[in-house]
């Protein structure tokens, strides 16, 4: 019997079937992907290519994209760095569920805060939380803005923007960095899902 934040008198349930039995299963090992950088830095563009890829090599992932979220389990956070930070403890303890089910989660949120990171970090087993960070210019996301957001935060109609008044904090020590190829390109969504396969392929995910 224990008591955990506010609740008293709780109970842990084991359950006969482990994530072990489920990884056998699955012929996979369960692990979190998370995606961090600026809004525009291609963030969801490289979790989508990334589940296909996996999807096609017969591997069970599932997105948790930081936007979709919002709409749903996360609608009642704003951007406030306390939000952001709920966001990030909310999305983190759901992708520890995801990966103890077996699955590889890919989480791609902006997450600008290396604390709120490396909680969720400190939640997953050891080597099991995959830290990738879309290194790419502020320049280079504003050109891009999809959703025309940086415009209208540099006319000062969305306040508290990532990388305009808000801060973004780069990892310091993350698994994987995508960043620009010498000439200044931008590598393609398959050649960044890629980058992050053979790390998968490498340190033994994608089998039992
Ligand atoms: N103020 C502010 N700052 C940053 N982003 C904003 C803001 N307001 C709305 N948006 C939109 O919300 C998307 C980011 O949501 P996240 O849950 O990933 O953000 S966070 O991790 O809690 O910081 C983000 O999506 P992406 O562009 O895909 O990153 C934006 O579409
Ligand atoms: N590797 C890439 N090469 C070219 N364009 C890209 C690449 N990655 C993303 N983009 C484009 O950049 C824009 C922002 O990408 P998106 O994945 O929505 O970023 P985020 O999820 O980080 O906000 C989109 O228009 C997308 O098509």
């Amino acid at each position: 019997m224990s008591a955990v934040g506010k609740s008293a008198n709780i109970f842990w349930q084991e359950c006969p079937v482990g994530k072990l039995d489920r990884q056998k299963l699955l012929k996979q090992k369960g692990c979190v992907v998370w995606i961090t950088g600026l809004s525009g830095s291609g963030k969801s563009t490289l979790a989508c290519t990334l589940g296909r890829e996996l999807h096609s090599r017969g591997k069970l992932a599932y997105v948790l994209d930081g936007d979709n979220l919002r709409h749903g389990l996360n609608k009642d956070l704003g951007f406030s760095a306390e939000d952001r930070a709920e966001n990030i403890r909310r999305v983190g303890e759901v992708a520890k569920l995801f990966a103890d089910a077996g699955l590889i989660c890919i989480a791609s949120l902006i997450s600008p805060y290396r604390k709120d990171r490396d909680s969720c970090r400190s939640i997953l087993p050891d080597l099991s939380f995959i830290e990738v960070f879309m290194n790419m210019p502020l320049d280079l996301c504003e050109a891009r803005d999809p959703k025309g957001l940086y415009k209208l935060a540099r006319a000062g109609k969305i306040k508290g923007f990532t990388g305009i008044d808000d801060p973004y904090e780069p990892p310091l020590n993350c698994e994987i960095e995508i960043q620009e190829e010498e000439n200044g390109v931008c590598p393609s969504p398959c050649a960044m899902a890629g980058q992050v396969v053979g790390y998968l392929e490498e340190k033994g995910f994608l089998q039992v």
